[in-house]
């Protein structure tokens, strides 16, 4: 990859690529705009095939993250990194601590919180060096794993999607193929299970699907089988990039919501699901849960008033599928359309001359 002109073509801020030898910490910190605050994204530990790899993960992940805080009307920008590493084998205190320190170099340009490979205590280590980290332990007056909440989100754009494709929001009788049942999906299927959904599950985790299957009733496939099973919904709830040339000619759902980040390949995949009638709630707009309740910290955490705007989720949902209508474009560019709007409109509100600046940071 170019990465000048790759940052250039998605108007990228800064890339900040953080080694420490001690530790062994290979981390990339993306940061994409902060026309609306301070960039706020969390962390993903994973063994990438190459460092290419973890640059453009860590670059697409970010972009994201703009796109989900903006849609989600937070006053924050996207951010993003991701350490290059096994998280089940080279977790440290050092580790974590140095990443701490690089953060706290950015000086509040950047916010960190869990996601992938990322637990509470590693976001506890982080905490030692700076300010600058969200999804604390609960004992600190922070709220604690994201998951529970961006789970909950999720469950509400699927009856949001529900509604949309059925007519009902009404989960009962509807069947859900979970691909990827981790954090997040574990508790999604839960809320699907007491609403009287079926699902099907599938993991590389065998212990997760054994879960799945002992406490919901799942149906187990291998990871496979799951695009192509008889099923009213798709959540992708893994890693991104499932939505592709490959997959789509063997979906069968009418509906496509999930947790997992980036589940386009391309934008012209949304074209195509688009074309096909399927209705497709965009990833940032489902699955913007978590980064709500982790944002609600920087204002003095309150899980009420976190929650009521949780709840939104439905209605961000619904306004995605009303400018689709509206606009006769596929979801996906309505939910672009909805962010981008919202980052203009500040953009502008924000070029008033102000002496001291104001930053939410300060309220801290
Ligand atoms: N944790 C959070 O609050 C948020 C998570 N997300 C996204 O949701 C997705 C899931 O996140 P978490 O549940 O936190 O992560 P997790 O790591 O707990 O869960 C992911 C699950 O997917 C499984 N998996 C990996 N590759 C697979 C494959 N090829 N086929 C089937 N299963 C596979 C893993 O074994 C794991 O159980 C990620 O894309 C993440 O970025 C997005 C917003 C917030
Ligand atoms: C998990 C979050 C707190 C933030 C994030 O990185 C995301 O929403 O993808």
């Amino acid at each position: 990859m170019e990465i000048f002109s790759y940052m250039e073509k998605y108007d990228y801020e800064q890339l900040v690529i953080c080694q420490d030898k001690e530790s062994g910490l290979k981390a990339i910190i993306a940061i994409h705009d902060t026309t609306l605050g301070p960039a706020l994204g969390g962390t993903r530990m994973w063994t990438y095939d190459s460092e290419a790899d973890a640059i453009e993960d860590a670059l697409r992940l970010a972009k994201g993250m703009t796109y989900k805080n903006a849609a989600a009307g937070l006053n924050l920008g996207g951010g993003k990194t991701v350490i290059m590493g096994d998280p089940k084998k080279d977790k440290s205190e050092e580790l974590f601590r140095a990443f701490g320190r690089y953060i706290q170099g950015l000086n509040g340009r950047y916010i960190t919180a869990e996601d992938v490979g990322i637990n509470v205590a590693d976001m506890d280590l982080v905490h030692e060096e700076t300010d600058y980290v969200t999804g604390l332990s609960p004992a600190f007056g922070s709220s604690g794993d994201p998951s529970p909440v961006t789970a909950y989100g999720v469950y509400r754009a699927m009856k949001a999607a529900a509604k949309e494709a059925y007519g009902s929001d009404s989960l009962e009788g509807k069947v859900v193929a979970v691909q990827g049942v981790g954090n997040v999906a574990y508790k999604m299927c839960r809320y699907l299970h007491d609403e009287g959904a079926k699902l099907i599950v599938t993991d590389i985790n065998e212990e997760a699907v054994q879960s799945a299957v002992e406490e919901f009733g799942a149906e187990a496939v291998g990871t496979e089988e799951i695009y192509s099973v008889d099923c009213d919904i798709y959540a992708p709830c893994a890693l991104g990039a499932t939505i592709n040339d490959e997959t789509i000619p063997q979906l069968k759902a009418k509906v496509i919501v999930g947790s997992a980040n980036n589940q386009l390949k391309e934008n012209r995949h949304g074209d195509q699901i688009h074309e096909m009638g399927i209705v497709y709630a965009p990833d940032y707009v489902v699955n913007s849960g978590g980064v709500i309740n982790v944002a609600d910290e920087l204002y003095g955490y309150n899980q009420e008033r976190a929650m009521a705007k949780v709840e939104k989720i439905y209605d961000n949902v619904m306004a995605v599928f009303d400018i689709s209508r509206r606009d006769n474009i596929p979801t996906y560019q309505a939910a672009d359309r909805m962010a981008e709007e919202r980052i203009e409109k500040m953009r502008k509100t924000k070029s008033t001359f102000l002496q001291n600046g104001h930053h939410i940071l300060s309220r801290r």
